[in-house]
């Protein structure tokens, strides 16, 4: 998953940096940031209602649309895919480390 979305991370990077026609990357980093959140928006809503209605396909789809749209807005701001990987890794180290602490807490 990691390889995935750091491959697609390069290419968002790549279209923001070196324009190109017929790219929808493009297009919104050409229409700016208040197009790239509007689409953020929709494509959350769009998970939303896929989810609420059980059509595990769709939402799968919409889970995709989203994630994209996320990368292009992290991209217009700057924002390094390694940064959320690393925060991600902090949060799960530390619940995974207050868990450990609860247990042996309850086993003493
Ligand atoms: N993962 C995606 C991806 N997911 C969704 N989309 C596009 O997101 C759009 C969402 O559809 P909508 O119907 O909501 O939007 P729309 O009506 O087409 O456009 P709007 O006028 O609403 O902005 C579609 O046009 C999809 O093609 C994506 N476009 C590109 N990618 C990736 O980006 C790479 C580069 O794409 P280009 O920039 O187009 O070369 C591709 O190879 C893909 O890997």
């Amino acid at each position: 998953m990691n390889d995935v979305l750091n491959g697609l991370y390069e290419v968002v990077l790549d279209r923001r940096d070196h324009p190109q026609e017929g790219s929808y990357t493009c297009y919104l980093f050409e229409k700016g940031l208040d197009k790239i959140l509007k689409k953020c928006g929709e494509e959350c809503s769009e998970v939303i209602i896929a989810a609420k209605n059980g059509k595990n396909e769709e939402t799968e789809e919409e889970i995709c649309d989203l994630i994209y749209h996320l990368l292009v807005m992290m991209a217009q701001q700057d924002i390094p895919l390694a940064r959320i990987e690393e925060i991600l890794e902090a949060r799960r180290q530390k619940i995974g480390n207050l868990k450990q602490f609860h247990e042996s807490d309850h086993n003493t």
